[in-house]
């Protein structure tokens, strides 16, 4: 559903040279709302965010926000804003200094400066810090500061471009949780690149997946994940089985198949324990490899060891068929 404040590209080309890294690429950001652009190494996602942004130029087609053609605007005046991998803070500044940048630019005085500073250091729990060099923070504090700089420009949309890959995995966790809160206070369009499925899932009220610069399918979360339309997004979006049948190729979710007595024999390969499932990677007719993920408790009723033959099933009704 559009809004008044959506992002669209329309028929959007990067060249470097000869090489194509995003490649007629259509596409409406709806205002206000989570996206993760999800794919693997190489397959445009920065470039992509990096032509909203107007760090890069368009080679081709056109970038509309709030209905307007923003794609020659240089970056301050899009209504964009971008928060980088590295933070690219300035060590010389402090964080106010450095969250007030922008504004000093732009000729605001200095009391407005400190004060609109003050109030994104708040937004993002960072207030006590204000006096701070970036060299005595951690790096989740660092983004904070980060986000704040970004923020505190009014962008309708923000951009992030894998916003917490440098951060350990339990920071990460906690700081996910803040992004999302963030954009849901703001209710501001953020759009996330990253290529972890998890995070995507996590956060994103729609996930874009990018593959050899294309979307290749683009939908709510859950959709994404439950109705992969190609075996690519099968297999990057993570547990579902890609099954050859006669009637074609269909993606099933791994905690769909069961042990089932009346079901197709399958010789296990491999059994993994992962806390609240037991994965069992098998193998049946036609060298076809799949994994079942069994909850614990009832893998243990009968535990099973690789070598032992098996028989999996699965109901019809969750296959979904592959158009690629
Ligand atoms: N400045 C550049 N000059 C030439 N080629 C580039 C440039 N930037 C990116 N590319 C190429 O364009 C393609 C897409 O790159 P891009 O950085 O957009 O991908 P990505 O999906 O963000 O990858 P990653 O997850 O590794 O950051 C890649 O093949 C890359 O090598």
């Amino acid at each position: 559903m559009r809004t008044g404040h959506d992002l669209e590209l329309v028929h959007v080309t990067k060249r470097y040279g000869t090489a194509v890294a995003v490649a007629d690429v259509s596409h409406l950001f709806v205002g206000g709302s989570y996206v993760c652009l999800l794919g693997p190494s190489g397959c445009g996602k920065s470039s992509t965010l990096r032509m909203i942004a107007g760090h890069e130029t368009v080679s081709e087609g056109s970038i509309l926000l709030s209905g307007m053609d923003v794609s020659r605007l240089p970056p301050a005046r899009r209504g964009t804003a971008m928060m980088f991998q590295n933070y690219a803070l300035f060590p010389h500044l402090s964080v106010t200094d450095n969250v007030a940048f922008s504004l000093k630019m732009k000729g605001i005085a200095a009391q407005e400066r400190r004060a609109k500073a003050a109030a994104m250091l708040e937004l993002v729990d960072m207030g006590r810090y204000a006096d701070r060099l970036p060299a005595q923070l951690s790096g989740g504090q660092q983004q904070r500061v980060a986000l704040a700089r970004a923020l505190i420009t009014g962008p309708q949309v923000l951009l992030l471009d894998e916003p917490l890959s440098a951060l350990d995995p339990f920071l990460r966790i906690r700081m996910r949780a803040e992004l999302k809160r963030l954009q849901r206070e703001l209710g501001i369009s953020f759009i996330h690149v990253t290529h972890g499925q998890d995070e995507a899932l996590a956060l994103a009220d729609e996930i874009v997946v990018m593959n050899n610069a294309r979307i290749e399918q683009a939908g709510p979360a859950r959709q994404v994940f439950n109705a992969p339309e190609t075996e690519f997004v099968a297999r990057f979006m993570g547990g579902h089985n890609v099954l050859a049948l006669p009637q074609g190729r269909f993606a099933i979710r791994c905690d769909e198949i069961r042990l089932d007595p009346a079901g197709h024999e399958a010789v296990v390969q491999a059994v993994e324990y992962q806390g609240a499932h037991v994965a069992l990677t098998a193998r049946a007719a036609g060298d076809q490899e799949i994994v079942a993920l069994i909850p614990e408790a009832t893998f243990f009723e009968h535990p099973i060891t690789p070598g032992e033959a098996v028989r999996l099933g699965w109901d019809e009704g969750r296959l979904h068929r592959l158009h690629a």
